[in-house]
């Protein structure tokens, strides 16, 4: 069975269908792409995955359990993380406290109590952040780390809730090329390692021709096309909805995004 099995999924707007009776599913270990133009549906289709939003219609189901009208919490409980487009740490504390404090929210544990938290799990808080490449920094306040540094810290805060399915809305914006890069090969060294699958959106189609294992295309709310790279880049209805914005299917790039990341 999939891990995440997405069927007839439905949410409108007023008027607007913005996102109308999609399937899919997903596998564990598995990164999946959610693509598409401006107003496609990517975001609506994320946020009713997490439980922000209340889907009209269709199932969305987590190793067969429903969670269409579970709370985020709920939702969050079962194991699915997700990851910000603007990275989300507290800027005030340092690398391993923001860690630590994901730790303690996993554990059903009050931060009020900051002494006695402080202390909390300290070493399972480095083991992650060794995992992310980020223990040599674990003491420094997170308000000086470079940005694709704060995105790996993101991760491991992400991971601390050892996460079935993660959801990442645009993981690389903001960053420089190199960055991206090594943000994606991490994300895919910890899916494979852990077992955890991956939905993400992306604007970047390099990143997302290089590191996404299959990748869905929405537009105006349906489902057009799904598949690995190499089928979708030569859908004729892919190439259609992407014509003219901005948006290019070009093999240089995408070989050029995976040579970078080798
Ligand atoms: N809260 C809302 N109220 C009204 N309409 C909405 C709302 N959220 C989304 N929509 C509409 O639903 C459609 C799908 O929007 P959505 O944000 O899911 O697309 P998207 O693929 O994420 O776009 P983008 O790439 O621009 O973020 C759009 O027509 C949008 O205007």
């Amino acid at each position: 069975m999939s891990l995440l099995q997405v069927e007839n999924l439905g949410k409108s707007f007023g008027g607007v269908k913005a996102v109308d009776g999609i399937n899919f599913q997903l596998q564990a270990g598995e990164l999946l792409a959610l693509i598409g133009p401006n107003g496609a549906g990517k975001s609506t289709t994320f946020n009713m995955v997490n439980g922000q939003l209340r889907a009209d219609r269709g199932s969305i189901r987590l190793d067969g359990t429903e969670l269409v009208g579970l709370q985020p919490r709920q939702i969050w409980r079962l194991g699915v993380g997700r990851t910000f487009q603007i990275a989300a740490t507290f800027s005030s504390l340092t690398v391993v406290e923001n860690v630590q404090m994901a730790l303690l929210s996993q554990d059903r544990k009050l931060f009020s109590l900051w002494a006695p938290a402080a202390r909390h799990r300290r070493s399972d808080a480095l083991d992650l952040l060794d995992r992310v490449g980020m223990a040599a920094q674990a003491d420094r306040p997170c308000s000086v780390l470079a940005y694709g540094d704060v995105k790996r810290v993101e991760l491991a805060v992400a991971m601390a809730n050892n996460p079935k399915l993660l959801l990442m809305d645009e993981p690389t914006a903001g960053m420089a090329p190199k960055e991206r890069n090594e943000l994606m090969a991490l994300t895919k060294k910890l899916v494979v390692e852990r077992g955890i699958a991956v939905l993400f959106t992306e604007h970047s189609m390099d990143v997302v021709f290089a590191y996404a294992d299959r990748m869905v295309v929405l537009a105006r709310g349906r489902l057009i096309a799904e598949g690995r790279a190499e089928a979708i880049r030569n859908d004729p209805k892919v190439q259609e909805v992407y014509f003219g914005s901005g948006k290019t299917f070009e093999r240089r790039g995408a070989r050029a995004a995976q040579e970078q990341a080798a």
